[in-house]
């Protein structure tokens, strides 16, 4: 069961991000407890999907490892993660796009496989994890044919990730609010967990 790759599911790190809040460091590639975070992650997804997308602006040899291609955003100066999205939607080779994050090391396959189950069930509507109120659009299972509509949207302007997922009909997979396997390391403090 745990081998079993998800049908019709391509997945995409997002690992992109200039990474501020970590003093502009690569936050992929920033080591927690022994391994770079993506590493963590890599190693959740990996038996999920035979087409394992990864997006990144910079350190491409360091991300090779974890993924069968690496993408980056068309446009300078990280537009911010819809970007990668975007190019994620259009490279995808299946029906769906899983989108995760780099830096929840944490993510684990049940969920993966609850989040892809739900996602199914319905054609046509992305989904999102939500926490409390909270939309979480990093992660996220996003139907590829409704690339065309992303793409209109990006060219409209639209830069938000939730804004973009909503508008698209997205529905909601909640969860609890302080649910640990969807922590979020942003900040060095988090690191020393
Ligand atoms: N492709 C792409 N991914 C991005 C971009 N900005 C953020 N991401 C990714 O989106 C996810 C969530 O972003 P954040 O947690 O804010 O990470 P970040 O932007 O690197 O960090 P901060 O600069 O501190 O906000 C991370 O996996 C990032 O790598 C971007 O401009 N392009
Ligand atoms: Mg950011």
């Amino acid at each position: 069961m745990s081998n079993r790759l998800l049908p019709a599911c391509s997945i995409l790190l997002l690992a992109g991000g200039r990474g501020r809040r970590m003093g502009g460091q690569d936050k992929g590639l920033i080591e927690w407890h022994g391994r770079p975070l993506i590493a963590w992650v890599h190693e959740t997804v990996r038996a999920l999907t035979d087409d394992l997308l990864l997006s990144c602006n910079r350190n491409q040899t360091a991300y090779a490892p974890y993924a069968d291609r690496l993408l980056s955003d068309e446009e300078p100066d990280y537009p911010g993660p819809l970007a990668g999205i975007r190019a994620g939607l259009a490279a995808a080779h299946h029906d769906w796009l899983m989108v995760l994050p780099c830096d929840a090391p944490m993510i684990d396959a049940l969920l993966l496989r609850s989040l892809h189950a739900i996602a199914t069930q319905d054609r046509l509507h992305p989904l999102m994890v939500r926490r409390s109120a909270q939309w979480e659009p990093l992660f996220s299972m996003i139907p590829t044919h409704l690339a065309a509509r992303l793409e209109a949207a990006w060219q409209a302007g639209a830069r938000s990730p939730r804004q973009v997922l909503l508008a698209l009909g997205s529905r909601a997979l909640d969860l609890a609010e302080d649910d640990p396997r969807l922590a979020n390391l942003n900040t060095p403090e988090l690191l020393e967990r």
